[in-house]
């Protein structure tokens, strides 16, 4: 194969999520340009209204009339589905209103930590109580507001703690600062303090503090770059085939860290363009094995870990022990798969390692997980027979995912 594809990916999951909270905290009305529309972004969307928030949905365009003293409604029950950047982000938001709130997901997400978030929120007077699992949904909050200060918090397991904590910030009377004493995913950090200043609010950091002071968020209009994550199955897809992708919107100064998935392509033998207008990977037949840290960039984990077996040399994928709270665990996930392909695989507490092998035919167990499906799909380019238990997970971040996959994996 040698054409040149231009793919449209859809709106950052990350990014939308971001806009979303400024948008509800900020004054004014805020347009979101090329919003995601999926199961997560949704269900923040959905989350806001339940919490009285207005927000207007016509496709490629979202209206938030923001509400700087918090939730119109006295009381919520919010259902925050799959998503963590909801079931982590709103509780914050939450706090630094008034009234009774009550949070839940569903059984995945009851599963994944939360504990670090809640304990900060805690330490700064919000009333917080667990109705099952201490540091699970489901959980409530008779909110207050939130006066600020200092604290410490671990977010060595999730980034997202951080985010929420930072963009709660503006919102509290006094500001906050915040000592990061461990902290996995950072790029996801800048992400948010990027987008807290194109809403107005001067977040710093000096180190592993981080401080943020008591200065509200203004409206804005904001235009939502493609998904970085979602693009990798599409370059790892060019690396392995010989054709070349490029994804418009996504180059020199997209925000998320997870464009970084080309430097590893890069490395394997992929010839890698980034310009400002966007990113084009070229397969050139060549994909050596590597050993690589992707604690920065672990939702690429399984993409690469599913394009591995085609290398040709061991692939080691290093400190990504956070990506076995995610969605499923991703490390079990992602080994498990390979040998039901028939390939060699071992895994340690943070690591993975593939080796080179010739998948076979095999039923893909996804435990719901979007980027299991998306990842072994690129694995399926060229071993025919894989299908998947559950392939409609991928309404998480990429509900029309098989559509594209199909049309893009069709020869013209
Ligand atoms: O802040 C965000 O939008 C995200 C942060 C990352 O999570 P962790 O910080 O938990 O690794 C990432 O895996 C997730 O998909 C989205
Ligand atoms: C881990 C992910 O999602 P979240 O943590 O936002 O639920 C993901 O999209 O890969």
């Amino acid at each position: 194969m040698g054409a040149v594809t231009v793919i449209d990916i859809p709106g950052s999951k990350s990014v939308t999520a971001r806009a979303l909270f400024l948008a509800a905290a900020a004054e004014g009305t805020t347009r979101l340009l090329r919003p995601l529309a999926s199961d997560d972004t949704e269900g923040f969307a959905e989350g806001l209204l339940a919490l009285g928030y207005e927000v207007e949905r016509a496709p490629g365009e979202w209206r938030v009339h923001g509400r700087p003293a918090g939730p119109a409604a006295a009381a919520a029950d919010v259902y925050c589905r799959d998503g963590a950047t909801t079931a982590r982000f709103l509780p914050a938001l939450a706090a630094a209103g008034h009234g009774d709130f009550r949070f839940d997901a569903s059984a995945q997400m009851r599963r994944r930590p939360l504990a670090p978030l809640t304990d900060a929120l805690r330490t700064l007077g919000a009333d917080i109580r667990h109705e099952e699992a201490e540091g699970h949904h489901p959980l409530r909050i008779a909110a207050s507001g939130i006066k600020g200060g200092a604290l410490t918090l671990d977010a060595g397991q999730s980034s997202q703690y951080l985010t929420a904590l930072l963009m709660l910030g503006p919102l509290t009377t006094e500001g906050l600062s915040i000592t990061v004493t461990d902290l996995v995913s950072e790029p996801y950090v800048e992400i948010t303090l990027a987008m807290m200043r194109s809403f107005g609010a001067v977040p710093a950091r000096e180190g592993d503090v981080f401080t943020v002071p008591p200065t509200g968020y203004r409206a804005t209009t904001y235009a939502i770059e493609p998904d970085a994550s979602t693009s990798s199955y599409f370059f790892a897809a060019a690396a392995l085939t010989g054709r070349e992708v490029t994804v418009e919107g996504l180059g020199t100064g997209a925000l998320q860290g997870d464009l970084a998935f080309v430097d590893v392509l890069r490395r394997m033998g992929a010839d890698v363009t980034i310009t400002a207008d966007g990113t084009t990977v070229r397969g050139t037949g060549r994909l050596s094995g590597l050993t690589v840290n992707m604690r920065d960039i672990s939702d690429t984990m399984p993409t690469l870990a599913a394009l591995a077996p085609y290398a040709d040399g061991p692939v080691r994928i290093e400190d990504v022990a956070n990506t076995r709270v995610k969605e499923c665990d991703r490390l079990e996930a992602c080994a498990e798969n390979l040998r039901r392909l028939g390939v060699a695989v071992t895994t340690g507490p943070d690591w993975i390692e593939i080796h080179p092998g010739t998948p076979g035919p095999a039923e893909i167990i996804t435990h719901g997980d979007h980027r299991i499906v998306m990842s072994f799909a690129v694995t399926g380019l060229r071993t025919p027979g894989i299908s998947f238990d559950d392939p409609g997970c991928v309404r998480k971040t990429f509900p029309d995912f098989h559509a594209h996959w199909g049309k893009f994996t069709s020869p013209a």
